[in-house]
């Protein structure tokens, strides 16, 4: 029986093999034993350490951590952290392989018999990054933990390390249980395909779908939400849980990952396709065409999909999203389109916020694939948004047996897109004399500083007049937009134009500013502009 007085957490991984992170915090594991926080920048409140019952613990029972640290070479994360925690007596549900959206629903499902909901929950994942950037995200009820709760985990964890260096083995007093989580989550994916279809048992019966799970978590929504569906499917290459991604990088922003799904569509003639990063916080799809419904056209579509619910509401979206985006938000579906920051913690928050404002907002979604509504918790979570879609499909199925992806393709029909659409990502060199002792952030907002100026100077190009982040540019008939990285040594340079050639002077521009500030690697553009 789980303790009374214990909290009970649920621990889950991307991968069966090893592990990959994700961006609201993530912990790292130095040589000796001491820890570093490496928290995303910009990522704001969502909640406050002391809702977090299972880090009520008094003074010295944070020795949980402790005990992390001590296993951790021995055991592996998951090991770890089951034994810190029941060593500090509370209850562990382990639910194996888990996306991290689940994790989050795992403190809100109603199901005594599974032990839910949970206290908290500990997702073990790197996310889109590379295999060996692990980590944990931690969730109450309330949402994630954001990167001041982490400092303060990390800060009170290194406190207790300290304090109990020699306090020995520890007795495990909290109990582990096995569930099968992901069936329980998906059931409620499944049921609402079921409700948009009229409660038709299998609304996607004669339905081709691939799915691309980047060889990560997203396994699942084969076995569990499309097959019980009716949905015939493909993909078996990428829905083995594999550590290594060997087919390619698991994360729908990726161009390689795009190609493989739109490759696999095309060659097994389906109906569509769906891709999910390693821990299924984003996703995209194809349709049957090959077209891809990602960045700004998947948020086109969720926007089409979420104004016919809600009309008028506004939708944010981070920085770097089209004018085409807004013209279409705006003009063709009557909608707001409130361009925000980069970041889905920062566009989710800013919806949370307009809402408490009295401005409605239902969804919120980044080009990167994570998308959010307010009808699902404010939780960015690939397979809901991708649940969507489907309910839309099996919706126009039962009016229509034969219909496929078109009525998601015709949805994006008049979105203005750009000929050329590039991201290049200039690297600052956090060790060149020219950073004066300082840190990149400072170096690199004193670069769009300066190119704000030149841009004033310039009667081609006219500053966004609403802009949160970096500097927004529209000329030639494009714009660009120049900001700072959310974790990276690295000002990410967004173009789009209809021509290579606006494009390159709009580049031009870019480099013209950036070229005094010898510690920025201006590689990448001047290759772009040779090409
Ligand atoms: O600022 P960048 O380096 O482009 O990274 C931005 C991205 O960082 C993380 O991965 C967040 O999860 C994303 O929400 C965000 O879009």
């Amino acid at each position: 029986m789980h303790s009374v007085q214990g909290c009970r957490l649920s621990l889950a991984d991307t991968s069966a093999k090893w592990l990959n992170t994700t961006s609201t915090a993530w912990i790292s594991f130095g040589k000796q034993g001491n820890i570093s926080c490496n928290a995303t920048q910009g990522a704001s409140d969502v909640l406050s350490i002391d809702k977090v019952d299972f880090l009520k613990l008094q003074n010295g029972r944070l020795f949980c951590f402790t005990v992390i640290f001590v296993v951790l070479l021995l055991l592996g994360l998951k090991n770890a952290i089951t034994h810190g925690i029941t060593a500090a007596g509370h209850d562990v549900l382990q639910f194996g392989l888990a996306s991290t959206p689940a994790m989050f629903n795992s403190t809100l499902t109603e199901d005594a018999i599974n032990h839910c909901p949970a206290d908290g929950g500990i997702m073990i994942t790197a996310s889109h990054l590379p295999y060996n950037r692990n980590g944990f995200k931690f969730f109450t009820s309330d949402g994630g933990l954001n990167k001041t709760d982490i400092k303060d985990i990390l800060e009170r964890a290194s406190k207790v390390y300290e304090e109990s260096a020699h306090c020995g083995k520890q007795e495990q007093t909290g109990v582990v249980t096995h569930v099968d989580y992901m069936s329980i989550y998906a059931s409620d994916l499944v049921q609402a395909v079921r409700k948009s279809a009229g409660n038709k048992e299998k609304p996607l019966e004669g339905l081709h779908i691939v799915v691309d799970a980047g060889n990560g978590a997203g396994g699942f929504f084969v076995d569990k939400v499309l097959k019980p569906l009716g949905a015939v499917t493909d993909g078996s290459q990428f829905l083995e849980p594999d550590g290594l991604f060997p087919n390619h990088i698991p994360n729908p922003e990726d161009k390689a990952a795009m190609e493989a799904i739109t490759q696999a569509v095309l060659n097994n003639k389906a109906d569509l396709g769906i891709i999910f990063d390693t821990d299924v916080d984003r996703s995209a799809a194809v349709d049957s065409s090959g077209r891809e419904l990602n960045r700004n056209r998947l948020i086109a579509l969720m926007s089409a999909i979420v104004l016919e619910e809600h009309p008028g509401t506004t939708v944010v979206t981070d920085s770097v999203t089209s004018d085409g985006l807004t013209a279409f938000i705006e003009k063709k579906l009557g909608g707001k389109h409130h361009r925000f920051k980069r970041g889905y913690k920062n566009v989710i928050d800013e919806a949370i916020r307009l809402n408490s404002t009295g401005e409605e907002s239902h969804l919120a979604m980044e080009t990167s694939g994570h998308g959010a509504l307010k009808e699902n918790h404010w939780l960015d979570d690939g397979a809901y948004t991708m649940v969507k879609l489907l309910n839309k499909l099996a919706g126009a199925r039962t009016l229509n047996p034969n219909i496929g992806s078109k009525v998601l393709t015709d949805l994006v029909e008049g979105l203005e897109e750009a000929a050329v659409t590039v991201e290049i990502r200039l690297k600052i060199d956090q060790n060149h004399a020219d950073l004066k002792g300082g840190s990149f952030r400072d170096y690199g907002e004193s670069i769009l500083k300066h190119l704000e100026s030149v841009i004033s100077k310039d009667p081609n190009l006219n500053k966004a007049p609403k802009n949160h982040e970096g500097v927004r540019v529209s000329g030639y008939g494009g714009w660009f937009m120049l900001r700072l990285s959310l974790h990276d040594p690295v000002l990410p340079l967004n173009i789009e134009a209809q021509s290579k050639n606006d494009a390159m002077k709009l580049g031009l521009a870019v480099l013209a500013a950036a070229s005094e500030f010898s510690a920025l690697d201006t590689t990448a553009l001047n290759k772009f502009l040779q090409q």
